[in-house]
């Protein structure tokens, strides 16, 4: 027996667990954790190459990774992943909604198609994607629903209006999805990340005159690494979480508590 049993909370060998956007970035750093404690991850992401890239890393490290290609957007292409999901690993554990797309433009400089893109992407294909997840795992008897929302949203600035709208409605249909759910044993939670130094945010990182700015108002007095958001999505799709419903876990530095 082992000498910390408490662990075996943590196992999630034998889920199957599709994160989104999960070529690169925080996406990537989750899949990666969850695959280290035993999940097959599903890696997704617009582009075939990189997919395929990320699901050989993984590979090569030991861990159980394959490539689910389709754009979120596209309800086409999410008909057929789930197809997939079906017909190659026969069940689906965990969802992590972590696609994210932004403009960083005022309202007046947004166009109203750009404003329907945002959205389609960053909350409706959520919504979708957690519907079609759910009826799997209510078929299963349980499952997890983990969506990546955001400080921004709770936090505003000028000159970023369409973004954080998007994220605050996905953080209500978090809680609206933990009270329908929690009776079928399916967990619905969300994870906002502050600021981190991911691909994305590579330029902000680097510009003399933000980066430091930015890990300067921060409690900790730099900006999160990558990887630093894994351990949040490890529990909250643990056996460990299974009473935690309907929460913001909020990975910030404590950025979001200071003033
Ligand atoms: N990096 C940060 O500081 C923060 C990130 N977040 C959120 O965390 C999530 C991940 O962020 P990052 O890794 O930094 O961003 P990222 O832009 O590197 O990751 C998003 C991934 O989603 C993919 N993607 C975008 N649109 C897609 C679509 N239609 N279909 C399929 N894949 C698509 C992108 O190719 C990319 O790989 C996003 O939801 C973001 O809004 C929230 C707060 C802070
Ligand atoms: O402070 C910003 O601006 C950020 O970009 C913060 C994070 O990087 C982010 O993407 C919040 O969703």
């Amino acid at each position: 027996m082992s000498t910390l049993p408490y662990l075996r909370n943590f196992d999630l060998t034998g889920q199957v667990a599709l994160v989104t956007g999960s070529a690169r970035g925080l996406g990537f750093c989750i899949a990666r954790a969850l695959a280290g404690c035993g999940a097959r991850v599903l890696i997704n992401g617009r582009s075939a190459a990189s997919v395929d890239a990320a699901v050989a890393e993984l590979a090569n490290a030991g861990l159980d990774a394959h490539g689910l290609p389709f754009d979120v957007s596209r309800d086409d292409e999410m008909q057929r992943a789930f197809q997939r999901i079906d017909d190659e690993h026969g069940r689906l554990d965990v969802l992590v909604n972590n696609v994210g797309a932004r403009n960083r433009k005022t309202l007046r400089d947004t166009s109203p198609a750009e404003i329907r893109e945002l959205i389609d992407t960053d909350l409706v294909a959520g919504m979708l994607l957690a519907k079609f997840a759910a009826e799997r795992m209510m078929r299963q008897g349980g499952g997890r629903l983990i969506a990546i929302t955001s400080v921004v949203g709770e936090l505003a600035r000028a000159g970023d209006a369409v973004y954080p709208a998007a994220k605050q409605g996905l953080t209500g249909m978090v809680r609206a999805l933990a009270a329908e759910f929690g009776g079928h044993h399916i967990t619905s939670n969300a994870i906002a990340p502050g600021t981190f130094a991911t691909e994305t945010n590579a330029t902000m990182v680097a510009d003399p005159n933000v980066g430091p700015r930015v890990a300067a108002r921060n409690p900790t007095g730099r900006w999160g690494e990558p990887e630093e958001i894994a351990g949040a999505a490890v529990f909250l799709a643990s056996p460990a979480a299974s009473y935690v419903n309907g929460h913001v876990l909020v990975v910030d530095g404590g950025l979001s508590i200071q003033f």
